[in-house]
């Protein structure tokens, strides 16, 4: 691979750049990132990371044969037009933007573009994100390939059809959160029943682990799972009663349903954002 020109310096091009470094896909030198104006952050980067930062647009995309958007939605249309001159069909465009169409990217651009939009999460910044991609027509299989690689130095990449990542960013792409508010209340809960703080932690952490392994690893369902848990009579049927009683599971479906429908508003907004000023 040869540079990749990095838009936006939070902290999912932070967990990129990690991730790349450390599985040596690209050397540090063609690395090159840029923020809107936080000088202090790219300082930053550059010290802890050793890559290049600049905001000589000539400079960041000289050479460069992919472009990583990680901008927030919003900031997105600004961004774009600010570089679209620069981007080039031979190019990947790698997004990483919630809810941001690849029609929509190249709208801004007015040009047709070589895009993946993709919806990471948080945990790659510990390489274990669940990334589903979509690539549009333009891209080759060259750069699909790329692309797998470049997702899999932060965990899971698979790809999707685009129509279906506004239901991945509602699932895994906000699905961290609601595994910490879940630990949150079992953090809450622990303290109140009298446990100690560490201790309760490292139970809360390894039971989630073995969990997950366990879904990852065992041919049950995840229902069969929950039963084999549940004793007649016992403490599991007792707690999992009052998660009944308050609706819980509902909650959680709702809550990814509404995350959903956040994912496709954004991208509407957007969409309405440039009609307005074009017209
Ligand atoms: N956080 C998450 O859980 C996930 C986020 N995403 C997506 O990743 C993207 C980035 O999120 P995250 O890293 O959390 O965001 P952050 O807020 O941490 O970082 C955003 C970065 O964008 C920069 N920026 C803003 N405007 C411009 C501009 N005009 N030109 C260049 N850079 C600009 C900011 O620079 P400055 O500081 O100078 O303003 C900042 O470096 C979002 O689109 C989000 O939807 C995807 C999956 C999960
Ligand atoms: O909350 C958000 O909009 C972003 C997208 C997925 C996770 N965080």
């Amino acid at each position: 691979m040869n540079k990749i020109a990095i838009i936006g310096a939070g902290s999912m091009a932070e967990a990129f750049i990690s991730g790349i470094l450390e599985n040596g896909l690209m050397d540090r030198k063609n690395i090159w990132v840029t923020n809107h104006s936080n000088e202090e952050r790219l300082s930053y980067l550059r010290g802890t990371y050793g890559v290049e930062t600049t905001y000589d647009l000539k400079a960041l995309f000289a050479g460069a044969d992919l472009v990583m958007l990680a901008m927030k939605p919003k900031d997105a249309a600004s961004a774009i037009q600010y570089i679209r001159e620069y981007l080039t069909e031979q190019m990947l465009i790698i997004s990483v933007l919630a809810g941001v169409s690849m029609g929509t990217i190249e709208a801004i651009a007015e040009k047709p573009l070589a895009i993946v939009r993709s919806m990471p999460n948080t945990s790659a910044t510990v390489g274990k994100s669940a990334t589903a991609i979509a690539a549009n027509a333009r891209v080759s299989q060259e750069q699909i390939e790329k692309t797998k690689r470049i997702f899999e130095t932060v965990g899971l990449a698979k790809f999707v059809k685009e129509e279906h990542l506004d239901a991945v960013t509602g699932l895994s792409g906000s699905g961290p959160a609601y595994i910490y508010y879940l630990i949150e209340a079992m953090e809450k809960s622990a303290e109140e029943i009298g446990l100690e703080k560490q201790t309760a932690k490292e139970l809360i952490v390894q039971t989630l682990i073995g969990a997950a392994e366990m879904v990852k690893k065992s041919t049950k369902t995840s229902t069969q799972l929950r039963k084999d848990v549940t004793s007649p009579g016992g403490t599991t049927e007792a707690g999992i009663r009052v998660l009944e009683e308050s609706g819980v599971q509902e909650a959680f479906i709702s809550c990814i349903k509404a995350a959903t429908a956040q994912s496709e508003k954004m991208g509407k907004a957007l969409c309405k954002q440039l009609e307005v000023k074009r017209s």
